[in-house]
């Protein structure tokens, strides 16, 4: 599913209506009819309702749902309308449902807070993708009073007011919904945090507007569906050398376990032949966790330029290259993956201690980066706020670096600058030390098995969050640990086969 910003939104509205015919008026009644029927599979003919709306065309979706159940004899509604420009659309929907008999309008005063309390279901529709600007102090008030209430539900349409589409961003404040209903597609403000969680659960109604416009945005939601179509096939017919060979260039004396959770999930997702080379010896712990990993230490603290000789062999035969868990990030090691990547043509993906090295690199597209936070942070030098609410940085670094980047953050983007995919499985559980360098291990097995370097990065993210989700639904998300996930990767796997 494509995901937009509120521009690409009002285009598509634009071209719906111009071009096929479908006016906004029939759009914004169908909008209603998606909200009146999420309404009426949750809500009885008692409930009290109360609709707070804006003056435009989100207060128009309110003004059309409103008139949809006082229609079906829904009795207990209230109306409150704040602003004063109303759009014609609105307008319209004013005297419509004037026009049915409908005349419960209350004013914001003293009492409006007795109307909030009183009130099961809220229903948001005082400002959608059309909000400019820092919040007004009137609607900022309104806004505090409904997210103080102690009882009922709130429903945003279209999105929670107060959230910025293109961003996620909140603007002064912001209602926190229980449910959204949306339109056509994804809003970025949706899936972004604050506005991910402001959200509530998410509903996408299609309305009418036709499929082919949304290929007007290249961001696109990372669902179950993309992910069976995307596995690479294992033929029946084939031998491990069809599954590519994973070479793993990780680990320190300081950091040991960071390269066998990478060489774990190489094996786990299924590349034919996973070999790790570390500098210093941790082979039982590699072999008690796996013992299908082919491994070899080089017998030293850390790597040096010089171990490009020895592993040269190796670097050849590899379908890809894993660089950096664990590795530490002394100047002899730095050398070291500057001289790999010289070295090789093929996919590498340059994780974690590798990634200090990156100013030195010359990119690629077939060279993945899998920053964090921190790291990407101080790839792109700017602050933390701006580089997880602005994924135009990361699609902007991708593109000027030609490499293919998997920022991991709670919304996950993985970009190569022209296409940008963002995923939004996984929890806390996978907030720990280790989780990247499983992930790191995942997309590199999946590369071996032939798939481009997009697709290795967009399902493995999907899955190592999903599996995340799974086993802490049973563990917790406390206690689960990359190697909890690691194990159960074949959970994930196996519900997105069955699907
Ligand atoms: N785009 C589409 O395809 C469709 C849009 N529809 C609805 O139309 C909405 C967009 O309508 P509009 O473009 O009229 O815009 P909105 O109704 O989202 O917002 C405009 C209103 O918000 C107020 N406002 C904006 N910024 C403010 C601020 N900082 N402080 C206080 N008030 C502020 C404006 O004064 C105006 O009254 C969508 O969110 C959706 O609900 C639906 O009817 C279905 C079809
Ligand atoms: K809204």
């Amino acid at each position: 599913m494509h995901i937009l910003t509120a521009d690409e939104m009002k285009k598509i509205d634009d071209s719906t209506s111009k071009e096929y015919g479908i006016t906004s008026e029939v759009l914004m009644e169908q909008a209603a009819i998606s909200i009146y029927n999420e309404i009426t599979k949750n809500f009885n003919k008692n409930t009290h309702f109360l609709f707070v709306l804006g003056t435009g065309n989100n207060g128009g979706d309110g003004l059309a749902t409103a008139r949809l159940l006082y229609n079906e004899g829904y009795k207990n509604i209230k109306i409150a309308i704040i602003g004063k420009n109303q759009s014609e659309l609105f307008k319209k929907q004013l005297k419509t449902i004037k026009k049915f008999g409908f005349d419960n309008f209350i004013e914001i005063n003293d009492d409006f807070k007795n109307h909030v309390s009183v009130a099961d279901c809220i229903v948001d529709g005082l400002i959608g993708i059309g909000l400019k600007g820092e919040l007004k102090k009137e609607m900022l008030e309104i806004i505090n009073i409904i997210n103080s209430k102690k009882r009922g539900k709130i429903i945003s349409i279209d999105i929670p007011s107060g959230i910025d589409a293109n961003t996620g961003k909140v603007f002064g404040n912001a209602i926190k919904a229980d449910k959204t209903i949306t339109f056509g597609s994804y809003k970025l403000g949706h899936i972004f945090f604050p506005g991910r969680e402001y959200s509530g659960s998410i509903i996408v109604a299609p309305l009418s507007f036709p499929k082919k416009l949304f290929s007007i945005s290249h961001r696109e939601l990372v669902t179950r569906d993309m992910i069976k179509k995307l596995l690479p096939k294992r033929p029946k017919f084939s031998q491990k050398y069809d599954f590519g060979n994973v070479l793993i260039l990780a680990g320190s004396a300081e950091f040991p376990g960071a390269s066998v959770l990478s060489a774990i999930g190489a094996q786990k997702i299924g590349a034919g032949l996973v070999r790790l080379i570390t500098p210093c010896s941790l082979s039982s712990s590699v072999l008690e966790h796996e013992p299908g990993i082919i491994y070899k230490s080089l017998n030293k603290d850390k790597f040096s330029l010089r171990d490009i000789d020895v592993i040269s062999k190796n670097i050849k035969k590899a379908s890809v290259i894993v660089i950096g868990p664990g590795l530490g990030r002394s100047n002899e090691t730095m050398q070291f993956v500057r001289g790999v990547v010289e070295n090789s043509k093929g996919p590498i993906v340059v994780d974690a201690d590798a990634l200090y090295a990156v100013d030195a690199l010359t990119l690629r597209k077939n060279i993945v980066l899998t920053p964090h936070v921190g790291e990407m942070q101080r790839i792109v030098r700017t602050d933390e706020i701006e580089i997880r609410q602005n994924y135009e940085y990361t699609e902007y670094f991708a593109k000027n670096k030609k490499a293919t980047i998997v920022f991991k953050d709670a919304t996950t983007i993985i970009t190569n600058g022209e296409k940008t995919y963002f995923n939004i499985t996984g929890n806390t559980a996978l907030s720990k030390g280790g989780s990247g360098d499983l992930l790191t291990g995942i997309i590199a097995g999946l590369i071996a098995q032939g798939l481009d370097v997009m697709k290795a990065s967009i399902i493995a993210s999907y899955l190592s969050g999903r599996t995340a989700e799974i086993v802490s639904s049973e563990k917790s998300e406390y206690y689960s640990t990359p190697l909890d996930i690691a194990k159960n990767l074949y959970r994930a796997l196996l519900e997105v086969m069955n699907d």
